[in-house]
């Protein structure tokens, strides 16, 4: 056996100390759900709960992933901010759908949100723009996402024009940043537990309201 499938064999998915679910007593609302249980991921110190990974589909149906921070949950659904001219947003124009995943080990829990991304109202890309840091923003401004770089100079020489525009117009929008809600139509939450009795809880949206089963893990 070679070292690496040793090694990868000798470690455990999960803490031997789990939370129990109880999905006898889950909100009917799903959003309501991942709400307390990112706060309980927050809680228990997981790094980045807000960190989830985005797949969307290419316009030939090959399937992509990326990692993104949650921004917020709003009455749309869950949002996140993004340029408008990198990979994923051209994705998202060919074929709305997408799928989050949001991982938190230590609890030993899973969430997967699936349904269409719509892109936000312009005045709250604008809002969710100018809330980032500095750097964040300059490094917007530097554009280019996802094309092919010759060298880190001409990243650092473009990033450091875009930190004194930053610097002398601090209110400056970029225009590409976007905010995208998933609409939520299917929502599975995933508990371990020690035992291996993982509990998995679906919610499908039927109309204006959800049903919700739980699904052989
Ligand atoms: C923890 C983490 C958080 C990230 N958050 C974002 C984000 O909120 N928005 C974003 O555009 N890219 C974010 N990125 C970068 C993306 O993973 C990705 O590299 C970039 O958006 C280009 O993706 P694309 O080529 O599929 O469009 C993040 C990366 C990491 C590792």
């Amino acid at each position: 056996m070679s070292h690496l499938r040793e090694t990868l064999r000798s470690i455990p998915s999960f803490p031997a100390d789990l939370p129990v679910f109880d999905w006898e007593r889950a909100p009917e609302q799903p959003a309501d759900l991942f709400a307390g249980w990112l706060t309980e991921a927050v809680d228990a110190g997981v790094p980045a709960p807000h960190a989830m990974t985005l797949s969307t589909s290419e316009p030939d149906g090959r399937v992509t992933a990326r990692t993104l921070v949650l921004k917020d949950i709003d009455e749309h659904g869950w949002v996140f901010a993004s340029r408008d001219d990198s990979p994923k947003a051209r994705d998202l124009g060919a074929n709305p759908f997408a799928a989050l995943t949001f991982f938190w080990p230590q609890l030993g829990r899973q969430v997967r949100v699936t349904g269409a991304a719509r892109k936000g109202a312009r005045a709250d890309s604008e809002e969710d723009f100018l809330a980032r840091p500095e750097t964040s923003r300059a490094a917007a401004f530097v554009g280019h996402q996802s094309e092919p770089l010759d060298s880190p100079e001409t990243y650092r020489d473009a990033l450091e024009d875009a930190v004194s525009l930053v610097t002398r117009d601090p209110s400056r929008v970029d225009r590409n940043w976007s905010t995208w809600a998933v609409i939520a139509d299917e929502v599975e939450f995933w508990q371990a537990s020690r035992d291996r009795g993982h509990l998995r809880l679906k919610y499908r949206l039927h109309g204006r309201s959800w049903e919700r089963g739980l699904l052989w893990p």
